[in-house]
């Protein structure tokens, strides 16, 4: 009988079978597929299902026409029939399956969320605002809220050392495929090859050491002083420090990462390559909750146009790097420590010439979106607590009497100003969301709850460190949390992972925390600052949005040179 089927006049006879039961046959192998995809990562085979799924097209176009009997017209048709009802039984079967019988059927989440990841790309959609959605779903369902078919979100503070720790078995998720699912073709931050990662991060490691940091602070400190400069010539007029510290902050990543010069604070406006970024950073965020798909359409011709010039400013400045190579010189930046790792064929090289392509990309990125966010952030919060400002000044007066003075070792000394942008950090984390991870084979026990194992999870990084069970007056500004507060307040206790944990934590933190505290030292020693006329803050503080790193509003304030007397 399965010969029969097999043979010639077995497929003619099928192909010339009614349509109910043609459709019927589709379905049912939709159902089939399922079944038998169930238990591999399916974001990882999507060209190959699409690319199976116009061979089968065209394939049972050419049979119906020439087995079938059919005319061209009518071949389409019936092809067209056995697709659509191919992917019906696919898709009914996949929802029955997440619904009824998927490990994760028991933990609470709303119904859509359980079914399909497009969920949440629609409500990341609605504002770009995914981190209050998360917000909503927590308080609706509770301290484990499945977010998309495969995914819980995790609101517990014992959760954190086990999914981030160092110790912690979680590796990256599928999030970190919308690149591609080939190591060697992504940056440090988005393979998903262990080992490639663990070997990778030593040569970034070294590009942030304390002697490389060292060669950084004055280049640092001459950005600082062109931004004091700029705030001088506008000093009492409205300036928008969203921009100013995004141009501050992507010049010192031109500088230290490429030892290149941006020029955004000399010009006040914004390189056009950076600015393309930015216009497609909400796209991103929407888009990298379905990753698979960010993956494809990265590939199609055209579809990464608008980043162009930021890849080719990247791509060239690497290039010319590679042909001023001198394996003598002691590496000047980030970039040149990556490519000293790869002109030597150093087992911490990026493993591919476009790998390290991605790297230079995410260095300026990630470098840059999170120190300006954070630096706008803490001038929001000094704007809005005037006495926290007054008491930042006193000590560092106390330390440096007048700016001529100014060191960072004594900066160092001001331990008010770490409490400041730590608070900063702390509720409004430039990672609103954070990092996802999948759960190794065996699966995790987080206080008593069983999580299965292959199941992505996140620790909402906001969320958890503004949550009133493991924070004293979660919501207030109070940098004394950090300080001489710190036991009165239970701060050792309570979630602070700004920079993530463990492996894939954040290499820039050391870079950052110089760059902040030389750039804010200036700031507070110079000037008072206030709300714009007709500012009060309220949408930059409501309105950031969720583009994995943050997008901020405009914020008007007005920078006053300090009299001292
Ligand atoms: C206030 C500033 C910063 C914050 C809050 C921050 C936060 C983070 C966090 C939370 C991660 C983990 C992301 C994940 O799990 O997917 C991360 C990763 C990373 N950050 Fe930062 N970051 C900051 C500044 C910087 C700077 C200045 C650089 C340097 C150029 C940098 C480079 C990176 C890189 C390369 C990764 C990927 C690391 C890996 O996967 O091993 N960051 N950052």
């Amino acid at each position: 009988m399965a010969a029969s089927m097999l043979s010639v006049d077995g497929l003619t006879s099928a192909l010339q079978a009614d349509v109910p039961k043609t459709a019927a046959a589709a379905a049912c192998l939709g159902v089939l597929f399922q079944q038998s995809i169930r238990t591999i990562e399916p974001d990882k085979f999507m060209y190959h299902f699409m690319a199976l799924g116009l061979i089968m097209n065209c394939g049972l176009i050419y049979a119906y026409a020439t087995l079938g009997g059919f005319g061209v017209l009518g071949a389409i048709g019936r092809a067209s029939l056995v697709s659509t009802s191919f992917n019906a039984g696919l898709v009914v079967a996949i929802g029955v399956y997440r619904l009824l019988f998927h490990r994760l059927r028991r933990f609470p989440g709303p119904f859509g969320a359980k079914v399909s990841r497009f969920y949440a790309v629609s409500r990341a959609a609605k504002n770009v605002q995914y981190y209050k959605e998360i917000a909503n779903m927590h308080e609706q369902y509770g301290d484990f809220v499945r977010t998309g078919p495969r995914e819980l979100c995790i609101v517990r503070k014992s959760a954190i050392p086990l999914i981030y720790g160092p110790n912690s078995e979680c590796l990256k998720s599928t999030w970190y495929g919308q690149v591609s699912n080939d190591y060697k073709k992504c940056s440090i931050h988005m393979t998903r090859n262990f080992n490639d990662h663990r070997k990778r991060r030593k040569a970034w490691d070294k590009g942030f050491s304390i002697k490389a940091l060292s060669t950084y602070e004055p280049r640092i400190k001459s950005k600082a002083d062109l931004f004091m400069s700029q705030l001088l010539k506008n000093s009492g007029k409205p300036l928008d420090v969203t921009d100013w510290s995004m141009f501050f902050s992507f010049d010192v990543m031109g500088e230290v990462g490429f030892s290149k010069d941006f020029n955004n604070l000399g010009s006040g406006t914004e390189h056009p390559a950076i600015k393309a970024v930015h216009e497609h950073m909400a796209v991103l965020g929407v888009m990298s909750n379905v990753p698979w798909m960010l993956n494809l359409l990265g590939s199609l011709p055209g579809a990464t146009a608008g980043y162009s010039g930021f890849f080719n400013w990247c791509g060239n400045e690497i290039r010319e790097k590679q042909k001023r190579f001198n394996s003598e010189n002691y590496p000047q930046d980030v970039v040149s420590w990556l490519l000293k790792a790869f002109e030597e064929k150093d087992i911490s090289s990026s493993p591919s010439e476009d790998a390290l392509h991605e790297d230079s990309r995410v260095m300026v990125i990630a470098g840059s979106e999170t120190t300006a966010t954070t630096l706008a952030n803490t001038l929001y919060y000094l704007a809005k607590c005037p006495s926290v400002l007054s008491k930042l000044q006193a000590q560092l007066d106390e330390a440096m009497p007048d700016i001529s003075s100014w060191s960072y070792e004594k900066v160092k000394t001001v331990t008010y100003l770490d409490d400041v942008i730590n608070e900063s950090l702390r509720l409004k984390p430039a990672l609103l969301t954070g990092g996802y991870r999948v759960t190794p084979a065996k699966g995790l026990q987080i206080d008593g709850v069983y999580i299965p194992g292959d199941v992505n999870v996140f620790v909402p990084t906001q969320i958890i460190q503004t949550d009133s069970r493991y924070c004293e007056k979660a919501a207030d500004f109070i940098p004394e949390r950090f300080g001489e507060r710190r036991k009165e307040m239970g701060t050792d206790d309570a979630p602070f992972v700004p920079f993530s944990l463990g492996a894939y934590s954040c290499p820039g933190k050391n870079l950052a925390i110089l760059s902040l505290r030389i750039v804010l030292s200036h700031i507070a020693m110079l000037y008072d600052i206030s709300f714009a006329l007709g500012e009060d803050g309220r949408e930059f503080d409501e309105g950031a949005l969720d583009t994995f790193t943050t997008t901020l509003k405009p914020l008007k304030l007005v920078f006053t040179p300090r009299s001292k007397d």
